[in-house]
């Protein structure tokens, strides 16, 4: 068994991309920029946004935050976020989700620019990734990708099982695993809620992709032996063990997983670190213009 180490490869692309931003800086005398939108104050929202501002700043990035309280009306989200589309010295707009009940997150979602959409949420993206023409991959299956990238993991032929059908990782990981690209190059089964017989498909699994959001979802029983485990989930509990007060659980069981797998990514320190540097490389192309 080999860990996937999202701290360590999630420091070393950080590297590249902080060289990249001073080169970028020196050509242009400007600094890529992401504005976040963060609305209301939910825990987990408030630590991932934090995070990616932090990490903005790391590698040289003008990051900005627009907090809200749960009271702001979808108008005045959708008139920031037009705003932000037209103001030229922004490279990247995410609007951190989920919003609250009385917020359309499709409406929000659909009134970002896309070529400001890093986050890759936008139609126009995921249209434009399903032709396999340039576009933000969403930030999550990006870094998926860049950490089987950087084990040279070659997944062509591999059946590839993800379990967990989202918009934002579930959906795009299985389009992307299918393309004709490696990491893709696999053959793909996607399940969710309604599989029958979900431990006979997911034990098929050359790899795993785990996004559902239940804690140990995946137990060793429905895992074949070598198979390479990706596990997306990020489920929050309180914990007095910790200084933070909440203890972070993936979707796969990992201490029974582990030994039977070839690669494991752990929860914490695997893909949520790797979701943070997929946004940051697209804001990063969005600057320079790589895409659109
Ligand atoms: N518009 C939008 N874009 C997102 O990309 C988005 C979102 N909304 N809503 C929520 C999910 C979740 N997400 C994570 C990002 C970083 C970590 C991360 O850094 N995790 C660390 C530890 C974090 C901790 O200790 O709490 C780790 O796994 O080691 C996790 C999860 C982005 N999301």
């Amino acid at each position: 068994m080999q860990l996937l180490d999202g701290k360590y490869v999630s420091e070393k692309v950080k590297v590249e991309i902080a060289e990249e931003a001073a080169q970028f800086l020196a050509e242009t005398g400007r600094q890529p920029h992401l504005v976040a939108i963060l609305v209301g104050n939910d825990g987990g929202s408030e630590t991932y946004v934090a995070s990616k501002m932090k990490n903005c700043e790391k590698v040289g990035f003008i990051s900005s935050l627009y907090r809200y309280d749960n009271s702001v009306t979808e108008a005045e989200l959708l008139e920031k976020v037009r705003e932000i589309n037209a103001d030229a010295d922004v490279d990247g707009l995410i609007v951190q989700l989920p919003l609250p009940k009385h917020i359309d997150p499709e409406k929000v979602t659909e009134a970002i620019d896309p070529k400001k959409d890093v986050d890759g949420f936008h139609p126009i993206n995921l249209g434009r990734m399903m032709r396999n023409l340039p576009c933000y991959i969403p930030a999550t299956p990006y870094g998926i990708l860049l950490m089987l990238q950087a084990y040279h993991i070659d997944t062509t032929g591999m059946h590839c099982v993800v379990v967990g059908r989202s918009n934002i990782v579930g959906s795009p990981m299985s389009v992307l695993m299918a393309r004709n690209a490696n990491p893709g190059n696999c053959t793909v089964t996607l399940t969710h809620s309604k599989t029958k017989d979900l431990k006979e498909q997911v034990l098929q699994a050359d790899i795993i992709i785990a996004a559902i959001g239940k804690k140990n979802f995946i137990t060793a029983d429905m895992v074949k032996p070598g198979a390479i485990v990706i596990d997306v989930g990020i489920n929050r509990e309180t914990s007095t063990e910790t200084k933070s007060g909440f203890k972070l659980y993936g979707d796969v069981d990992f201490e029974n997983v582990a030994p039977k797998s070839s690669y494991i990514t752990p929860v914490p320190g695997g893909v949520g670190l790797m979701t943070i540097v997929g946004l940051l490389k697209n804001t990063l192309a969005s600057a320079r213009k790589e895409i659109y």
